[in-house]
């Protein structure tokens, strides 16, 4: 089956950035969000991330109008009745991607798949919500999109052999390299990952170290790019602590409870980058 045409449910830094990587790859987008406001904002976000690039000489400007002219922008839900696969990349909540993906098998055509970039949900129990399980599949970016190289794709119980064919195909064509994983909590990546960020909050509550201190032993003493607690901030503060309490309440094992500083820093509405403070403050 060929992808021409593409959803992408959620205007935030994930989705924008996925609809962009479409865009760029010659495909029509609708990017969809609750409010003009939030497609919007991910409108700006494409256009300063292509701008950056005809700056840099790798693009040329017309090729950046011709990308953003591929992309529509929509707060109406039935804009799913034509198109090939919808990625949603809303809030990392069951209850919402259930009643998304319960809408969204209502609208698509019975030829669409329903993909699902959630970082550790099951994909079977999104697919639940649907009658078309074998077309639902989890289509995992990594946050920068335009940058990252992964993608991780998870099958849930019922999805069809030749919907994981199209998923890993498409991925291809978005230069990415697709890696298969199983429905479990967390996949692979934020099952290793996140338990290394939350426990780099622990040592930060503990009083072990500042997050400057931890992020400078984890970026000179392992050269990762960014520090775990600069990482989280970038990820979002609230999908860290979604994402730790699915693997508690996925696994039922207390080496993934969520740092209460995690949830404190939550309920405080310092989410990281996203909302100007959390370990660290922004502009
Ligand atoms: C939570 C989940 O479910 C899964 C996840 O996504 S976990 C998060 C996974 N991501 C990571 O671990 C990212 C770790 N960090 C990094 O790899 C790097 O710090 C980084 C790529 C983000 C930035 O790299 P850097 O070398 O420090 O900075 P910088 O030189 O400014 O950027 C490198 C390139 O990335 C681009 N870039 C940086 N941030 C970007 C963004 N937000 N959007 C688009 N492009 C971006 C820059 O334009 C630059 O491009 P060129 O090389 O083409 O000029
Ligand atoms: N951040 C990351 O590094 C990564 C995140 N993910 C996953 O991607 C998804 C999105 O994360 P991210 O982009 O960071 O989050 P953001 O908070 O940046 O964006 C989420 C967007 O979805 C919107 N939204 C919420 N509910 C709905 C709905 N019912 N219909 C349409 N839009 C909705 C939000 O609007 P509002 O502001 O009103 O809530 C917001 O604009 C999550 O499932 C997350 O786990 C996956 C890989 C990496």
């Amino acid at each position: 089956m060929d992808i021409n045409k593409v959803m992408v449910i959620g205007a935030g830094q994930m989705g924008s950035g996925i609809a962009q990587v479409h865009a760029m790859a010659g495909m029509k987008v609708v990017l969809h969000d609750l409010k003009e406001e939030f497609v919007q904002r991910g409108l700006a976000q494409m256009t300063k991330n292509l701008s950056r690039q005809v700056e840099k000489g790798r693009m040329r400007e017309a090729e950046k109008t011709e990308i953003l002219d591929r992309i529509q922008l929509s707060t109406d839900l039935t804009h799913a009745s034509d198109v090939d696969i919808v990625i949603e990349a809303a809030v990392e909540n069951m209850r919402i991607k259930s009643e998304l993906f319960a809408k969204l098998d209502q609208i698509a055509p019975a030829h669409a798949i329903l993909a699902t970039n959630t970082s550790s949900l099951p994909i079977t129990e999104i697919a639940a919500a649907t009658n078309r399980p074998e077309k639902v599949i989890g289509m995992h970016f990594m946050n920068p999109v335009p940058v990252m190289k992964l993608v991780e794709v998870i099958r849930g119980l019922a999805t069809a052999d030749e919907v994981y064919e199209v998923v890993e195909a498409l991925s291809r064509k978005l230069q990415k390299i697709p890696v298969e994983v199983n429905d479990f909590p967390g996949f692979v990546s934020n099952r290793i990952l996140m338990p290394m960020i939350n426990e780099a909050i622990f040592t930060v509550y503990e009083g072990v170290a500042t997050p400057e201190a931890v992020d400078e032993v984890m970026k000179l003493g392992m050269n990762h790019p960014m520090g775990p607690l600069t990482l989280a901030d970038f990820i979002g503060l609230d999908t860290c602590l979604y994402i730790m309490e699915t693997l508690h309440e996925g696994f039922g094992d207390d080496k993934y409870r969520p740092c209460p500083l995690l949830r404190k820093y939550v309920k405080a509405g310092w989410l990281g980058k996203k909302s100007g403070r959390g370990f660290y403050q922004y502009e």
